[in-house]
């Protein structure tokens, strides 16, 4: 049984299809290079009624690109690429809580305290010439976390798709998963069967 992220929302079909598919948040992806990247005001128009909490995802972020997604339209949390100083930073100059995102290949690459944080995502490192840190539908070992005493909150991400996600759950340990490629059927177009098909799996129903 884990709760689900889904992200990488890009239209208002993929908000409804995530939200009627019983995702706990849904992936805002303010990265130019992904094939799911949206604006502050396209974000504006897909589901800012509060239905499901909505994760702004940023890469090498400052102060000024947060501040202009966040004056178009709200967050509720911020997924940030880049170091844990710069997150509390951000964190206190937002006041939203901030999961740090975590490229991880063995168990030295987890975090061991919580650095201040609200939570992580542990996924794979990206492979080789990728053009971003994550999104990249690369499978993170799974053991690597089961002896890992998580100090804080943490999303399994990488690779998972409604086939491999309970056992990536079971495998791993985890309470939570994130998942972006898995439940598209080319990049950046979501299927609304496979949201639905990834939610229950993760759901164990
Ligand atoms: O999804 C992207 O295109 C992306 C681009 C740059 C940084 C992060 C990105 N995705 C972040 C996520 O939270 C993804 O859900 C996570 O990396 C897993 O992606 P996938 O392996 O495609 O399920």
């Amino acid at each position: 049984m884990a709760r689900t992220k889904i992200c990488g929302i890009n239209t208002a079909a993929a908000y409804r299809a995530a939200v009627e598919a019983g995702a706990d948040w849904v992936g805002l992806n303010f990265y130019p290079r992904s094939p799911r990247y949206i604006t502050g005001p396209q974000a504006a128009a897909l589901g800012a009624d509060g239905t499901v909490p909505r994760v702004g995802l940023f890469v090498a972020p400052d102060a000024a690109m947060i501040a202009t997604v966040l004056a178009a339209t709200s967050l509720d949390i911020l997924q940030l690429y880049t170091d844990a100083a710069t997150c509390r930073t951000l964190r206190a100059a937002f006041g939203l809580p901030v999961w740090r995102a975590v490229g991880v290949a063995t168990a030295a690459d987890l975090p061991t305290d919580d650095e201040g944080l609200d939570g992580f995502i542990i996924e794979s490192k990206p492979p080789a010439g990728a053009d971003r840190p994550g999104g990249n539908a690369v499978v993170l070992d799974w053991s690597v976390t089961q002896d890992w005493q998580a100090p804080s909150p943490w999303l399994l991400a990488g690779g998972l798709t409604p086939d491999n996600v309970a056992e990536a759950i079971a495998r791993s340990g985890t309470t939570a998963v994130d998942v972006s490629s898995g439940v598209e059927t080319t990049p950046g177009l979501k299927s609304s069967d496979l949201m639905q098909h990834f939610v229950r799996a993760a759901r164990g129903t």
